[in-house]
């Protein structure tokens, strides 16, 4: 019998536990403030920062939405996110992915400054995580981390496979599983006979966008099974990748869509956000 994932009751110890430092904060003055650029109005991404805004609100962070039209032009994009960077009052910074086909998201990334990378995607803070170095780290990752320490979940020496290579997911994921001593083998669209590279793992992060992705046949009995898909049905139902009525019954850990990784990412941007608040005051 497996254990389900609670990531709304995951998130909301973490974020008692946040709880404090934000107290100490606001104590000497200090709101910790984080500014979410959101391109267009893709429903998706409305209905994420919307959760990020009212858990912030919640916590007493200041989340404000910098709504831009889906034609902003690169420059435009590039000056808004200059006009963060330099804003004293913001202490983080979090472009919404994805971006509109005119935008390089890359550029736009490499622009915000790494003091301020909520997201810890920028060159900077990727090349510290890579290097085992200390910085802001991808908050879905983080959370996936959080949940398999949570539910004591082995990494040491056991074998990781992550479906997916994404900036947002599948190579921070890597990178963390790697620093937690796990054997990791990252998977994506063109690898050969995925199903024997899975059968062998004791962890199975899947991040790939396809519904129903990961099937039984593709699962060792009793391994830990992440679920990062968020896939919208015509329904508008959210499901994962993971066909979670036949893989249940035979993972040990599994993280169900929704109630799983989702809101253990909005409490990771939360943790980050006091975190890059916490470095500003300290060096200021
Ligand atoms: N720069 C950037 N940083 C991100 O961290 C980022 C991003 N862009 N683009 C999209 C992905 C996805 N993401 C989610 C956030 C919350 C839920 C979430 O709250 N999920 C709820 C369900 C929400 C719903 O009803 O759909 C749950 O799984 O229980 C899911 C996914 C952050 N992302």
């Amino acid at each position: 019998m497996s254990t389900v994932v609670d990531g709304r009751a995951l998130a909301a110890k973490l974020l008692n536990e946040l709880q404090d430092q934000i107290g100490n904060l606001t104590a000497q003055g200090v709101v910790p403030t984080l500014r979410i650029v959101q391109v267009g109005d893709d429903p998706a991404s409305t209905i994420y920062i919307r959760n990020k805004k009212r858990k912030g609100a919640s916590l007493g962070i200041d989340v404000q939405v910098v709504k831009l039209p889906e034609t902003v032009t690169q420059t435009a994009l590039l000056h808004q996110i200059e006009t963060l960077n330099v804003n004293p009052e913001v202490d983080a910074i979090l472009v919404q992915m994805p971006l509109p086909v005119q935008i390089d998201a890359a550029a736009v990334v490499a622009a915000i400054d790494p003091a301020k990378d909520a997201d810890g995607f920028t060159p900077a803070n990727f090349g510290r995580l890579w290097s085992g170095d200390e910085g802001p780290v991808p908050a879905t990752p983080a959370g996936v981390m959080a949940i398999l320490q949570q539910y004591h979940v082995p990494l040491r020496g056991q074998h990781a496979v992550v479906i997916g290579r994404s900036r947002i997911v599948g190579r921070p994921m890597a990178a963390m599983l790697l620093q937690a001593d796990a054997t990791v083998t990252v998977a994506h669209s063109h690898t050969r006979n995925l199903a024997e590279l899975t059968r062998t793992a004791d962890i199975i992060v899947v991040a790939v966008g396809i519904p129903h992705f990961l099937t039984a046949d593709m699962v060792k009995p009793g391994a830990a099974i992440i679920d990062v898909g968020i896939n919208r049905t015509a329904e508008g139902k959210v499901t994962g990748d993971v066909d979670f009525a036949a893989v249940e019954p035979l993972a040990g850990v599994i993280t169900p869509v929704p109630r799983g990784v989702g809101p253990m990412t909005v409490a990771e941007l939360m943790i980050q956000t006091v975190a890059l608040t916490k470095a500003r005051v300290a060096h200021d």
